[in-house]
């Protein structure tokens, strides 16, 4: 049995292990980075990447063929970025194989032990098979297939609508499939209702059927294909379906009892500061339960590495988190909803809204669908929702102010470029002043008693 002392042994090089290993190595620690599977994880390989290469192929109509092999030199023109090779050239030891615990302050891994005084579980999580009678008898498609795929699925069925369901039913379609999203609650459930029906009508426009409502309650093997029974009787049938109904963390096979890691149904129990119940253990990215995103993961690396280098008290913040659905329109989210924040602050909120429709920009490229609405508590926003075009771009100056917990003056006070679409922002900021200075009497009385006096 090998045995490795090291500061930091990290189990995972997905979008959590790999920012930790760089950020610590390069701070001079000895670090210790295992994998079991592809350098990258989930979000180069079968996650954000993919998904966002095939979107965009489907967009150029470049055929299923093309936009297949576009994927592939995606991956490949990013992959060097997360290679072993990087990484041992960072100063990080990177060893490939499975890890377990095999102690409190040890993990194992081919018969080499890598004792640590800090251990980050970076291990992701996989897709959520429902309990849905069949489902495990007929060949699926998951987000670590789908990508693959040599022949176009005719029809495709969907299990799911959230961002996963709704990203890969518009690409599918897009590439000319005929596509059911089967949801037994709403679509994108967790966002704005109104952003959310404007997503939905464009992917209707386009073709894309939707089950909202509808629970799947059989799924049986066809001749070439699979079938899936609804609730209310009525049967789908399709050459290929895709389960897309949320994530498990990976936190089995791991021995965490060795360690006396606790685990809840979310994944690995965390405290604010990422800590597990094992103070030398600390948990991020979508192990630890939370939201599950790459730059939550890139986010949660940068708190522990403060508190493991430096030993500073780091704690996350959920509150400034953007998160966005690429599909088209896009729709970008930062911070609450508004009927999280009408929960959170009642009475007290106030929300403005300025739609593309009003944008000059827009209205020049024909890109008038979509708004921005402002969740505002005290002078401060404390959400926005943006459906549109590039929401995702535009949400990062309202993920700024939340995160800088600027005020809406700060806002209405930055001189946008004529004409862009960011000039959104600003209409924004100024509906929520224009009823303070234009509808304001004593502002009024100002006015008429200074204009008397002035030569
Ligand atoms: C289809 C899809 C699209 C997505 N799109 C986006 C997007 O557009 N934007 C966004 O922000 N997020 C997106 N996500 C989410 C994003 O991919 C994840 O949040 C992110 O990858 C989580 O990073 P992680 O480091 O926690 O896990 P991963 O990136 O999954 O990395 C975990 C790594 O740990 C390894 N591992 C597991 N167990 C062990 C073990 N015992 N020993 C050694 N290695 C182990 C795995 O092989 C894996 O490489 C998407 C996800 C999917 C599925
Ligand atoms: N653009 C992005 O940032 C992006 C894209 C894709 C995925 N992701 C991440 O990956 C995570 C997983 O995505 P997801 O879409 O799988 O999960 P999700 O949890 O967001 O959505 C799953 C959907 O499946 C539905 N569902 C549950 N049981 C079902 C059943 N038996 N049959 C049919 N539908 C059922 C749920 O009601 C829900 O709407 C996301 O939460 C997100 O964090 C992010």
């Amino acid at each position: 049995m090998n045995r490795i002392d090291t500061d930091i042994c990290i189990i995972g090089a997905g979008s959590g292990g790999l920012s930790v290993a760089a950020g610590a190595a390069q701070m001079g620690a000895r670090v210790v980075l295992i994998e079991a599977g592809a350098m990258g994880g989930d979000c180069l390989n079968a996650g954000c990447v993919p998904s966002k290469a095939l979107l965009h192929a489907a967009a150029s109509d470049m055929g299923w063929d093309a936009a297949h092999e576009h994927v592939r030199a995606t991956i490949a023109a990013i992959a060097p970025h997360d290679s072993v090779e990087r990484f041992e050239g960072l100063g990080v030891r990177v060893i490939r194989g499975f890890a377990r615990f095999s102690g409190p302050r040890e993990v194992t891994v081919d018969g080499t032990t890598v004792r640590a005084r800090r251990i980050v579980i970076a291990t992701g999580s996989r897709p959520r098979l429902p309990d849905v009678p069949g489902l495990t008898e007929v060949p699926l498609l998951t987000n670590e297939t789908i990508f693959d795929l040599a022949e176009r699925p005719e029809p495709l069925l969907i299990l799911g609508g959230g961002p996963i369901g709704m990203e890969m039913a518009q690409a599918h379609r897009r590439l000319g499939c005929d596509v059911t999203v089967i949801e037994p609650a709403c679509v994108l459930g967790r966002d704005d209702p109104e952003a959310v029906a404007l997503v939905t009508a464009s992917l209707e426009a386009e073709g894309v059927a939707f089950e909202e409502g509808a629970v799947p309650v059989r799924v049986s093997g066809t001749d070439g294909g699979v079938e899936v029974v609804l609730d209310d009787g009525r049967t789908l049938t399709g050459s290929h379906l895709l389960v897309a109904t949320g994530r498990v963390a990976s936190v089995e096979e791991l021995d965490l009892d060795k360690a006396g890691v606790e685990t809840t149904p979310a994944g690995v129990k965390v405290d604010a500061r990422l800590r597990s119940s094992n103070r030398r253990v600390y948990a991020i990215g979508d192990v630890a339960g939370g939201m599950q995103f790459t730059h939550v993961a890139g986010y949660q690396a940068g708190v522990i590495v403060r508190s493991m280098l430096f030993g500073l008290p780091a704690k996350a913040r959920t509150a400034h988190i953007p998160r966005v659905t690429y599909t088209a329109p896009e729709l970008a989210q930062v911070g609450l909803t508004e009927a999280e924040a009408r929960a959170a602050h009642g009475a007290a909120l106030e929300v403005v809204r300025a739609d593309f429709a009003g944008n000059d920009r827009a209205v020049a490229t024909e890109n008038t669908e979509g708004f921005l609405k402002v969740m505002i508590h005290k002078g401060r926003p404390v959400g926005a929702t943006m459906v549109g075009p590039g929401a995702g771009e535009q949400i990062t100056l309202w993920a700024l102010a939340l995160s800088a917990r600027l005020k809406m003056s700060a806002i209405a006070g930055m001189v946008a470029p004529y004409p862009t679409m960011a000039e959104i922002s600003k209409r924004a900021a100024g509906t929520y002043f224009s009823p303070r200075l234009f509808d304001n009497p004593n502002v009024k009385r100002l006015v008429r008693a200074v204009q008397r006096f002035v030569p």
